[in-house]
């Protein structure tokens, strides 16, 4: 008798799902039931228990689970953090649940140890142990590594990444001659802050990147990452005007990339550099699923090792919004001899999608950890002193990436004074009383409430008008009403040019204003608040209707259509325009990518998948910067409540910033919290070495 046929009491709900695989699969399917697991987290499971019957509940359980973190971002099981503190890391029950009725994932795994976890996973057809058996045994499904359990195509993509750069990191290129006096050209100021003599980060950046052929350049917002890029590929321009190098710039949004463009251009123009060298600094950026050629229907990319990519340089920008996925096919179709140059701020929420790369990699980059031979090259070449009270002695044998990082580390976005930018700050740094007590000093740019309830007037009154020259959402539609055409038709080019110029400015009204949250459900969620907001405007008149299509509809691609030439995260705007003929219809109104004035106009039948956006998730928000940004909290705390989603909801803030607490207390807890991303990727780059 197979276990799924074993005897199993009615309340098979308990710790006895771990003798017989029947009660586990009921547990499975109840979890499953209440949203705590996807379909696809137990097919899985059900999957392995036909393809080998003898495996025991707790491999099936393991192999459920680590599904089940893929789906939140983990790259692996962690076996011992599971056991340790198994509700928290799994993060169940999940969000908005507030009591648990069933039985917990650590009631389930209350009396497991280790060692009993790591035996029932000792079934070779189904589990490879260890990365040298994995790659002999190609045929498992699941592989562990020491306590971390992977499904193999994740553990694929980490092996891929941790030996591609591990081999990036032994690669020296030549150094430009008279890299000194490069460097002075480019950076021919000392920096004075505040009346201080002040470190340049940017020319050490700069400095520090022409050595190798990977190098990561993090810093909050407004640091100069941008600026630092130009100044480099200027620098490594000038060697080669010859023959210039092939460079391309990208990004992994379609927005962060018309970011990016619009920047460099204008960085380029500024540059004080000859006129042949600004002529071979591109400004074009590109989405990475663009530069690697995404296969439609398919997770294939055109570019991979056996047809690379044609450049000798490439700048990635918000590389903290990179899966391990991406970034292992990004790394597999890079020339060995091309440079790679990341850049992003490593305190930024990672990807949805598995993997946290860039907060990996970058997790020397606080204290630096240069090896002392190399700061004193870096002091050298650049006339910049390294002495900074974070910094921290290091070494390449221990910290190899390190040896590539810089971290800028003051912003021209928020000054000193800036309240927005030393809130981050204290956020970053898991300061509540600094952050309190900035809060309680009410900075002009950063404006607190906390609701009475959830009707609370206060909110709807932010909502619509803002505060002081803060905007709300009334803002775009009063410039969609006032500036709309006289025109009654678009048949000249003239004319059409004219309504896609109002379209394009109630795109940029829209943006000055962005409600965003934490969750996705419940009245503090999306859903809840694009459905009062609607209904707010439509009762204030401000819009014909809050249900279905209607002018004003401010609506997030949620997948990328490549027949449509939208990408995932584009975000439109319903309008009323006419046609050739003069017959007016709703169109939705997309920013073409690559002129900011001209617009696409589509028929909302063509889109399909879409949502309303007048607020959005601060993850959806990544890549993205708004005037004001108002980032509501829900009233319980839940795991994706972290220092993490504050620090990323407070930097998307341009000019003003609102912290919305619907209970008073929940944004101090929320910053107590860290998001911890499991995977074993600085550990298996250490053992490539
Ligand atoms: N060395 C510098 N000298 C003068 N201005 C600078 C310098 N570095 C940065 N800035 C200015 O500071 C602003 C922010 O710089 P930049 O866009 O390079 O930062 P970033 O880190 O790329 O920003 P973001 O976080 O928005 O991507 C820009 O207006 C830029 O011109």
């Amino acid at each position: 008798m197979n276990s799924l046929e074993a005897p199993v009491a009615d309340d098979a709900l308990d710790v006895a799902a771990l003798q017989h695989s029947a009660a586990l699969f009921r547990v499975l399917g109840y979890w499953q039931e209440k949203g705590w697991l996807r379909a696809l987290d137990v097919a899985l499971a059900h999957f392995f228990y036909e393809l080998e019957p003898s495996s025991s509940p707790l491999l099936l359980l393991a192999s459920a689970l680590t599904s089940h973190q893929l789906g939140h971002g983990h790259v692996c099981l962690d076996l011992n953090a599971t056991l340790t503190n198994a509700d928290f890391v799994l993060a169940l029950p999940p969000e908005g649940e507030a009591k648990a009725q069933s039985l917990l994932p650590s009631q389930l795994l209350a009396t497991v140890s280790l060692n009993e976890w790591r035996q029932a996973l000792a079934l070779p057809s189904l589990v490879a142990k260890g990365s040298k058996l994995a790659r002999q045994h190609t045929a498992t499904p699941l592989v562990l590594v020491g306590q971390r359990l992977y499904l193999r195509r994740y553990w694929r993509y980490e092996q891929t990444v941790a030996s591609h750069l591990a081999k990036r990191l032994t690669l020296e290129p030549t150094l430009p001659a008279q890299l000194p006096l490069l460097l002075e050209q480019l950076f021919p100021e000392p920096l004075w802050l505040a009346g201080l003599r002040q470190t340049d980060w940017q020319k050490l950046a700069c400095a520090l990147a022409v050595r190798g052929n990977f190098c990561m350049i993090t810093g909050g917002p407004g640091t100069g990452k941008t600026t630092t890029v130009v100044r480099l590929l200027a620098l490594l321009q000038q060697s080669h005007l010859e023959q210039p190098l092939r460079i391309r710039l990208s990004a992994p949004t379609g927005k962060a990339a018309a970011r990016l463009s619009e920047s460099i251009a204008a960085q380029v123009a500024n540059l004080a550099v000859s006129e042949a060298v600004r002529a071979v600094i591109p400004s074009e950026v590109t989405t990475l699923h663009r530069l690697l050629g995404s296969v439609p229907n398919s997770r294939h990319f055109r570019h991979h090792s056996r047809h690379l990519l044609p450049l000798d340089v490439l700048v990635v920008d918000e590389a903290s919004m990179i899966d391990l996925e991406m970034m292992a096919a990004l790394l597999s179709a890079l020339p060995e001899t091309a440079r790679l140059i990341l850049l992003g701020d490593k305190d930024q929420l990672a990807s949805v999608e598995a993997g946290a790369v860039l907060g990996d990699l970058c997790s020397d980059a606080t204290a630096g950890r240069y090896d002392p031979a190399l700061s004193t090259w870096l002091e050298n070449v650049s006339g910049e002193s390294l002495a900074h009270p974070d910094l921290e002695a290091g070494n390449p044998q221990d910290n190899p990436l390190a040896q590539r990082t810089l971290m800028l580390r003051h912003s021209r976005r928020f000054g000193i004074h800036s309240g927005i930018g030393e809130l981050a700050q204290a956020v970053n740094n898991q300061d509540s009383a600094s952050a309190t007590a900035l809060l309680n000093k009410t900075p002009e740019d950063v404006h607190h409430i906390v609701l009475k309830a959830e009707q609370d007037k206060q909110l709807n009154k932010l909502l619509l008008k803002g505060w002081g020259t803060a905007q709300g959402y009334g803002h775009y539609l009063t410039c969609l009403t006032q500036t709309r055409p006289l025109l009654l038709q678009a048949k000249t080019a003239s004319e059409q040019k004219t309504w896609q110029r109002w379209a394009a400015g109630v795109l940029t009204a829209f943006d000055d204003f962005r409600l965003l949250c934490a969750l996705r459900k419940g009245p503090w969620g999306v859903a809840g608040l694009n459905e009062r907001i609607a209904g707010l405007l439509h009762k204030r008149g401000l819009l014909e209707s809050d249900q279905g299509w209607y002018e004003g509809r401010p609506v997030l691609v949620s997948q990328n259509d490549y027949s449509l030439g939208l990408m995932n995260g584009d975000i439109g705007i319903a309008l009323r325009v006419p046609d050739e003929t003069g017959r007016v219809s709703l169109r939705v109104a997309f920013a073409q990518h690559s002129d900011e004035q001209a617009v696409k106009f589509i028929l909302p039948s063509r889109l399909t998948a879409l949502e309303t956006v007048f607020a959005m998730t601060v993850h959806k928000s990544q890549g993205s910067e708004f005037a004001h940004t108002a980032l509501i909290l829900p009233d319980s705390l839940n795991p994706v409540l972290t220092k993490e989603l504050l620090y990323t909801g407070i930097t998307r803030a341009r000019k003003h910033f609102s912290l919305i607490e619907s209970r008073a207390g929940i944004f101090t807890q929320a910053l107590q919290k860290r998001v911890g991303r499991r995977s074993g990727l600085l550990e298996e780059l250490t053992a490539q070495e």
